[in-house]
């Protein structure tokens, strides 16, 4: 399936997106994985470097539904670094209690050894489970591990890959297991395989897939036999693994097949350490470097490692792609070429990890480069042929199976017109150098078939389908336009690419009915897919051309000449390609100032393709930070909705306690009014005859015991929950405050500590306002107070009244009320009269200072328990403050730079826009 770039792959839950590769390797561009385990968090893994942000660690939520990679189906192959040391150990040797062993498995990945291959030896299966992942902890990222034969054991440990044997299971069930065991990897697992004979050597890397051989070398193998029918033929990595290193004609003959073309040796850990550091320098950089063959692979590695900066095409320079050009198209190239550094400097700031960046580089780089004609199609659709009939020569394999494993490359050299001379690049390039003059002004590029069922191949072919200047799509005549051919079609087009049909094995049809029927067929389907009002179909028979131009004698003529003089019907038909092709070649024709169009074009393609992925990326980026910020925001206020609900509960405590206040009062009032009673006459007669001698009224220690007293240690009590109640709702709402931050966003590093410790020391602040009060409140001196006020009134009302008054009043004492005391009073006495009338005012007076007393204790106690409220409360939202701040700041400053990104991509964007529309108008140059 083909996963449009932009439409999301539902299963999976990264990201367009970035992934790391292999340190060792050349990555193919790629986009790195976020950590899915990680929620919601500031998302600034793709973008650049936030500064308050860990961004290694920091994923995002928006982490749904995304392809994976600009290429379908998201994956990416692993590659090999050649020259290479391949360490192979057995579980025992890794599970020895041996710190030795596994110091040297360290230094070798961090040194020379590029893959480890663990076998289980004698062990068990769980012996070998725990032997790899010790091995794994120990290697680390720095090499691949591969698992001998046991794809379980490797899918288990989440190893890099397999080796299997000859006879092991078929390197596309392993692949395929692995991938299924592991479905968030990015990058296809590793296949090697381990072989003895040249025709396993053949088959492993041809039908297989293996990503690497391993090829057992016996004493009595001879190596240029080796050489001959291996070397030649298999564009893949092969490593020599003999008996004993340790051997010096063992040794020697390793050394020999390193010099004739092998990619590395296989070592294990005995011989790592019986070998001094100058004897595996001999292997590297003695005499193989000084061999000429070496030396040519030992540049094409340097080559590969500069892939990324110099260019990233492998081969050397050819001419460039533009001949006698003038000035002013010249100056157009140059003006590209900084156009296009600035979009790679842009997309790069705004998506560093986003390893695509380098099609865009190699494609700047390559602007210089000959034309690129990429040719794709099914498996066994004959692209080898065409391209072999094109250059009238049998250079490439054809056959009925798959012969097209690796991306072939086919660049002009001026050797004899029969040699060829290839090169294995171990990047999974394979570059053959031939003396076809077209050659000079155009590279051709063998890709291998899609529709294999070999992941790697048609990963191959994906990647490379962005480079493409030109794409010639070879369709077989047996099944016109199949399924997966559309399916690779709408790929190619996601890429903007120029697509000519080659129509191949035209023979095979019965009539010219039959091949109309079949053309039109195709047409009318691809001007659909592509959107095209024209589509390019050549009908050819690649074999039949080929044959007729082997035929003839060569004369002299060059090819283009030959293949036009060729008169027999085969090629009429494949002249027209020809034709088409060669045109392309002259700058004076249309389809010349269109090669050059295609040329210009092909980075300013990718550039878009990438900067719409990034654009896409950080808006939505943007997007997501914005929702951040608006939810840093909701949590820091949401600590002002949480106080206000605290008020209202607050105000129900202040409540509880005042109407405690309130009752004790009216307790004490009735207590006073019962009390201030004219009948009262034990206290009258006490106060007025004993004056102050007289003993304290009982009424006073019953309202201290009975009233005040319970009254003041119900209050403590009350005000005590309600600090309790403060203080512990505060806390943690303090903490659930702070946990939903560092929740949300758990990579975040608050900038300074000493604000977070200056914020909780905040929420332990205790307020104890309230309980001062009410201790300050003296019940004893309350309840003295009161007897004073009610002897008081005693004695100013009847001290002066003499015994008539007294009497008088006996009669009160079966009288119920105070207005009836008063009318017996004054009937009684009419002297004592005034002293008496005057009672009830006193008496009031009394109540009303008893009022006064509680209403004031009740204001301080309100006035006490408000400010505490509000002195907790006001430590509550500047904790919030200290707290949310920084993570406020960061997402703010995280919106504004995604904004910014967002703004320099769309200056980017416009300026591809102009070049784009000044590419279309090359021709007013002319
Ligand atoms: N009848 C007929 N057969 C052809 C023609 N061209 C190629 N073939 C045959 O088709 C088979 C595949 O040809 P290749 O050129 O190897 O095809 P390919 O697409 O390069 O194959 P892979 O590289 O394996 O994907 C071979 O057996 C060719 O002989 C043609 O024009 N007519």
């Amino acid at each position: 399936m083909v996963v449009s770039l932009f439409s999301p792959l539902t299963s999976t839950h990264f990201q367009p997106h970035l992934f790391l590769f292999h340190p060792k390797s050349i990555p193919f561009p790629s986009l790195k994985p976020r950590n899915r385990l990680i929620p919601s968090n500031f998302s600034a893994s793709s973008t650049a470097s936030n500064n308050n942000i860990n961004s290694s660690t920091v994923a995002s939520s928006i982490n749904q539904n995304r392809p994976r990679t600009l290429f379908p189906g998201g994956y990416k192959r692993p590659e090999i670094k050649v020259p290479n040391l391949v360490l192979r150990l057995s579980s025992e040797e890794v599970l020895r209690d041996d710190k030795n062993v596994l110091d040297v498995i360290d230094n070798a990945v961090s040194d020379r050894v590029g893959v480890v291959v663990l076998n289980g030896g004698e062990a068990s299966g769980k012996k070998l489970y725990e032997a790899a992942c010790l091995l794994k902890s120990v290697i680390r990222d720095r090499a691949y591990l591969l698992i001998d034969e046991r794809v379980d054991i490797a899918a288990a440990v989440n190893a890099s890959g397999v080796l299997l044997s000859d006879q092991g299971l078929p390197s596309i069930v392993a692949r395929n297991t692995m991938m299924g065991s592991n479905t968030e990897s990015v990058v296809l697992p590793l296949v090697a395989r381990n072989v003895q004979t040249s025709d396993a050597a053949l088959d492993a890397s041809n039908s297989e897939g293996a990503d690497f051989l391993i090829y057992s070398v016996r004493g009595d193998t001879h190596s240029e036999g080796l050489v001959n029918s291996v070397f030649g033929s298999v564009k893949i990595p092969i490593f020599i693994m003999v008996d004993s290193l340790g051997d010096e004609i063992m040794f020697e003959k390793a050394l020999n097949l390193l010099k004739l073309g092998a990619s590395g040796i296989v070592i294990s850990v005995d011989e790592l350490n019986l070998f001094r550091h100058d004897k595996l320098n001999k292997l590297f950089h003695g005499d193989y470097a000084s061999n000429k063959k070496a030396e040519e692979r030992s540049q094409s590695f340097d080559k590969l490692k500069t892939l990324d900066t110099d260019n990233g095409f492998p081969g050397k320079k050819g001419k460039a792609g533009f001949t006698k050009l003038e000035e002013k198209e010249q100056q157009f190239i140059e003006k590209e070429r900084a156009i296009l550094l600035e979009a790679i400097d842009t997309i790069q700031r705004a998506a560093p990890l986003m390893g695509e960046i380098s099609l865009l580089r190699d494609a700047v780089s390559q602007l210089d480069e000959p034309f690129l004609l990429v040719i794709v199609g099914e498996f066994n659709s004959g692209k080898s042929s065409v391209i072999n009939a094109f250059l009238g020569q049998r250079y490439l394999k054809d056959g009925v199976v798959p012969t097209t494993n690796e991306i072939t490359f086919l660049r002009y050299s001026e050797l004899d017109y029969n040699v060829q001379r290839c090169e294995r690049h171990p990047d999974g390039q394979y570059i053959c150098y031939l003396p076809a003059p077209v050659l000079k002004e155009m590279i051709i590029v063998d890709t291998p078939g899609t529709n294999v069922i070999l992941q790697r191949q048609q990963r191959l072919t994906e990647e490379f389908v962005p480079r493409a200047d030109l794409v010639l799509f070879v369709i077989s005549a047996d099944r016109p336009l199949t399924e997966s051919e559309v399916t690779f079609l709408r790929y190619i087009q996601q890429w903007k690419k120029k697509v000519v049909f080659v129509l191949n094995k035209s023979d095979l049809y019965q009539n010219a009915e039959e091949l109309k029927e079949a053309i039109t067929f195709i047409k009318e389907n691809a001007k659909k897919m592509l959107n095209a009002e024209q589509v390019m179909l050549f009908p050819v028979s690649a074999r039949g051309a080929l044959e007729a131009k082997l035929s003839v004698p060569s004369s002299g003529l060059g090819q283009y000449e030959r293949s036009l003089n060729t008169s027999y019907q085969e090629t009429s038909d494949f002249s027209d390609l020809e034709k088409y092709l060669y045109s392309f070649l002259d700058g004076s024709t249309s389809t010349g100032i269109e090669r050059m169009k295609l040329k210009l074009e092909t980075p300013v393609k990718i550039a878009e393709q990438l900067l719409s992925a990034s654009q896409k990326r950080i808006s939505e980026e943007c997007q997501q930070a914005r929702e951040d910020l608006v939810l840093v925001n909701d949590l820091i206020s949401s600590m002002k909705e949480y106080v206000w609900k605290m008020e209202s509960e607050s105000s129900s405590w202040k409540k509880q306690i005042l109407s405690l206040i309130n009752n004790t009062q009216a307790r004490v009032i009735k207590l006073a009014e019962s009390t201030l009673q004219l009948s009262n006459l034990d206290l009258v007669t006490s106060f007025v005859f004993k004056g102050d001698k007289s003993a304290p009224m009982p009424v006073t220690s019953s309202l201290r015991n009975d009233t005040i007293d319970p009254a003041i240690s119900e209050t403590k009590k009350l005000l005590g929950e309600y600090g309790t109640w403060l203080q512990s709702n505060n806390t943690r709402q303090g903490s659930l405050y702070k946990e939903s931050f560092e929740k949300r966003w758990r990579s975040f590093i608050v900038p300074s500590v000493q604000s977070q410790l200056e914020a909780s020391e905040m929420l332990r602040t205790k307020n104890e306002v309230g309980i001062r009060v009410i201790e300050d409140f003296s019940a004893a001196a309350a309840s003295k107070l009161f007897e004073q006020e009610i002897r008081e009134v005693f004695v100013v009302t009847f001290g002066g009244m003499g015994a008539a008054g007294l009497s008088a009043s006996l009669l009160t004492s079966i009288l119920p009320t105070t207005l009836e005391d008063l009318l017996a009073l004054g009937l009684c006495s009419a002297g004592g009269l005034l002293a008496i009338s005057n009672f009830p005012a006193r008496r009031q007076k009394v109540i009303d200072k008893v009022r006064r007393t509680a209403d004031a204790l009740a204001r301080q106690l309100e006035e006490a328990m408000e400010k505490e409220f509000s002195e907790t409360t006001e430590n509550l939202i500047k904790f919030a403050e200290l707290v949310g701040n920084p993570y406020q700041d960061m997402a703010q400053s995280r919106v504004d730079k995604l904004s910014n990104t967002l703004n320099e991509l769309t200056t980017i964007e416009e300026k591809l826009k102009t070049l784009q529309i000044e590419i279309q108008n090359l021709h007013v140059l002319r």
